[in-house]
């Protein structure tokens, strides 16, 4: 179990992450959202041991997270954390930088990791390729490979599908936290990436203010926005009557207090997004056809 108990942190006099507590159970899959500059990369760095903490304290288990004062080398033993900028050997091979720490000694071994992993990250055609010929989103799967050669017990991940083409991601996704789960590897993901969240994560904690403004499961958030900031994590909404109305939400019915003019329809596949004017308001909802500029629809909450 991760136990976060307390902790604030500073990096010059504007406190960034004050009081911040909360705990993951083992296996667990946790995503960090929040706005950009909320402290999301910030606290994947202070459960890493990267800072020290101005107040509070971090354990796994009974280890105590700590920073460089106490710690000649960053990072615990069964931590790994990929960062935004991934730290990889350019000269040599995808297969070399994924192996570069795994043990010599049972060489067949150690080329079937390598394999292995070279499926989860589905970077088998790049195998012999130098890394420093890969493409950025490329480069992000061999660091995501090399942060599980070694099976950690926990693995923090700072965006980790940022820089890979929506071909990829959902596969790519899929497999990585599927790998994760099955090796009861604790996950901790900062990301701005809603399908990162809803279908993988057992909590989201939403980090606003320098605060931990909500830490509940996705599917419980998504049904109670407590408020707009995470509304707007999972999609369009409207505020209609001071409540929080998804755009998936709004239907068109034959007759409604809800009277709406239509402004814009925007082609989004499957649907069509309606921009409309409700008593002076911008409203959002989703409609199968597209609806003429000007035309009077009446909405109703489905
Ligand atoms: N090395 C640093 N020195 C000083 N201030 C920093 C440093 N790194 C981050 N900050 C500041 O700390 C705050 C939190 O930054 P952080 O990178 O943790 O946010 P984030 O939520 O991860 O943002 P993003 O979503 O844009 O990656 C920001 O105001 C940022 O400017």
């Amino acid at each position: 179990m991760l136990q976060v108990k307390n902790i604030c942190f500073r990096y010059k006099k504007q406190a960034v992450l004050e009081n911040i507590s909360f705990h993951v159970k083992a296996g667990d899959h946790v995503s960090i959202i929040g706005e950009s500059g909320s402290g999301k990369s910030t606290l994947l760095k202070l459960l890493y041991g990267t800072y020290d903490l101005d107040e509070g304290h971090i354990f796994w288990n009974d280890s105590e997270i700590l920073g460089p004062k106490h710690n000649l080398i960053i990072g615990p033993e069964f931590m790994k954390y990929v960062a935004q900028e991934f730290d990889l050997m350019p000269f040599i091979t995808v297969s070399e930088n994924i192996g570069a720490f795994l043990s010599n000694f049972f060489p067949e071994e150690k080329q079937e990791r390598i394999n292995e992993l070279l499926d989860v990250v589905e970077l088998n055609p790049f195998a012999k390729t130098k890394v420093k010929e890969l493409s950025g989103g490329q480069k992000q799967r061999v660091a995501l490979a090399r942060a599980i050669a070694k099976q950690p017990e926990i693995i923090l991940l700072d965006e980790p599908f940022s820089h890979i083409d929506n071909f990829k991601k959902q596969s790519l996704r899929r497999s990585l936290f599927k790998y994760l789960k099955e090796k009861n590897i604790t996950c901790i993901v900062a990301t701005h990436d809603k399908d990162d969240v809803l279908s993988f994560s057992d909590h989201m904690i939403v980090l606003h203010n320098t605060e931990v403004l909500a830490n509940n499961t996705p599917k419980h958030l998504y049904d109670n926005p407590k408020n707009k900031l995470i509304a707007s994590f999972f999609g369009e909404f409207n505020e209609i009557n001071g409540e929080i109305v998804y755009a998936n939400q709004l239907k068109t019915v034959d007759k409604s207090e809800l009277k709406a003019i239509v402004k814009q329809s925007y082609y989004k596949g499957y649907f069509y997004l309606i921009e409309a004017d409700l008593n002076g308001e911008i409203v959002f909802f989703e409609h199968g056809t597209q609806l003429k500029k000007g035309k009077t629809v009446f909405l109703n909450q489905a």
